[in-house]
């Protein structure tokens, strides 16, 4: 496919997405019905539809309309390649037309220029004060991809020569001695002898950092109270701790044995009718299910699909997953509450919240990170129960 015919078959796609779809299920789609595209045009066609989705106000400013082919045409107008694209040749979108003038971003408003839907601007503002710009900014761009390399079986400099041979460029990200960036070859990660062979997880630097400051020792008993595919359950077991997952939702645990056989260590999983009678644990963490305004990069639908209504459930879930967290946290124990948000209300509100109703905890450590360069955005607080 040519440049401009993967530009008009992003259009197609990211009209399905605002017609309802997700982001998935319509490249998927489109897929099926365009066998013809090698994979270096799917992946082409995907960045242009999750860059479309990250920059979809300002990009639908500058292209004069919210539909697929407004947001494209914005897009190629703030990378300077409209008269490559926009000629109507061959598989190409057709020519700019009448009405669909370019405007300058300087004109639209706030939340349109930094691309984050109006009603949350306060929530950013309130949490990252006049760093919100930059955030915003941040979260325009594509996220980096980075790895756990699993201590118990490797080490970065082993992963990174692994990598090479397979032509993936990884580097290490500085004061964390075993995580890496991938600089090149991004999408062949999974694929990798170093992936099959459990030496390294996908995993984001933030929620890596969260894990290491807990300190975890060999033997600790640790339960994952909001598992999802274990991805923090799998970090504290490659530390060395007995690790115990669980999830509401048993379904979202399936992946979690295969990798643990890959990674070589044990994960057992507990059914939430049998939390009440589990033995107390020396760590209770919660990864509380949130908004993930830390994490939009990898995720730009979430950010225009949110709603406040929402955002206040997910705090109502937020307290109850806690307060059922600190039923099973043994005395002198640890309970750890983390988001991938940068909310206030989905944060220390929720810890205030908790402390405001519940004895015998003392807060330890609160840490706020905002999406950067290297990382998404985190929340972790860590609870002292008392001994
Ligand atoms: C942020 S995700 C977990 C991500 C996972 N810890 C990881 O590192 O890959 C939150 C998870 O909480 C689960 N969840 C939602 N409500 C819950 C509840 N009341 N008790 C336990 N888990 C819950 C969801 O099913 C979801 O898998």
């Amino acid at each position: 496919m040519t440049p401009a015919a993967r530009v008009a078959a992003a259009i197609e796609v990211l009209e399905t997405i605002f017609e309802g779809a997700t982001p998935e299920k319509s490249l998927t789609g489109w897929g099926r019905t365009h066998r013809f595209a090698g994979s270096k045009d799917r992946a082409a066609i995907r960045d242009h539809v999750f860059q479309a989705l990250r920059c979809k106000a300002s990009y639908g400013w500058l292209g004069g309309a919210n539909t697929g082919r407004g947001v494209m045409l914005g897009a190629m107008r703030a990378a300077g390649q409209v008269d490559e694209m926009f000629t109507g040749v061959g598989h190409a979108p057709r020519d700019v037309e009448d009405g669909e003038e370019a405007r300058l971003l300087k004109d639209a408003e706030r939340w349109i220029q930094r691309d984050m839907p109006g009603w949350m601007l306060p929530h950013f503002d309130a949490a990252l004060g006049a760093d919100s710009d930059d955030v915003f900014d941040i979260l325009k761009d594509r996220a980096g991809v980075f790895l756990r390399v699993n201590a118990a079986r490797s080490t970065a400099k082993d992963v990174i020569a692994s990598l090479a041979e397979e032509n993936i460029v990884a580097v290490p990200v500085q004061n964390m001695g075993f995580t890496l960036q991938v600089i090149e070859n991004e999408r062949r990660v999974a694929l990798s002898a170093a992936y099959e062979d459990g030496l390294i997880e996908l995993q984001d630097t933030s929620s890596q950092h969260a894990i290491s400051a807990l300190n975890i020792t060999k033997g600790q008993r640790v339960l994952d109270l909001c598992a999802g595919g274990g991805g923090k359950a799998l970090a504290m077991a490659a530390l060395g701790a007995e690790v115990t997952a669980h999830d509401i939702d048993p379904k979202r645990m399936v992946d979690i044995a295969p990798r643990a056989a890959r990674a070589g260590v044990t994960i057992e999983t507990v059914a939430t009718e049998n939390l009440a009678t589990i033995e107390p644990f020396d760590i209770v963490f919660v990864d509380a299910p949130c908004s993930g305004s830390g994490t939009w990069r990898r995720n730009p639908a979430a950010k225009w699909d949110l709603t406040a209504e929402r955002l206040q459930e997910l705090t109502t879930i937020q307290d109850e997953v806690l307060s059922q967290g600190a039923k099973i946290v043994r005395a002198g124990g640890a309970l750890v509450y983390a988001t991938c948000s940068v909310f206030e209300a989905e944060n220390n509100s929720r810890i205030q919240s908790f402390m405001a109703v519940t004895s015998g905890f003392a807060i330890e450590q609160q840490v706020s990170i905002a999406p950067h360069a290297l990382g998404d955005g985190f929340y972790y607080s860590v609870l002292r129960c008392a001994a």
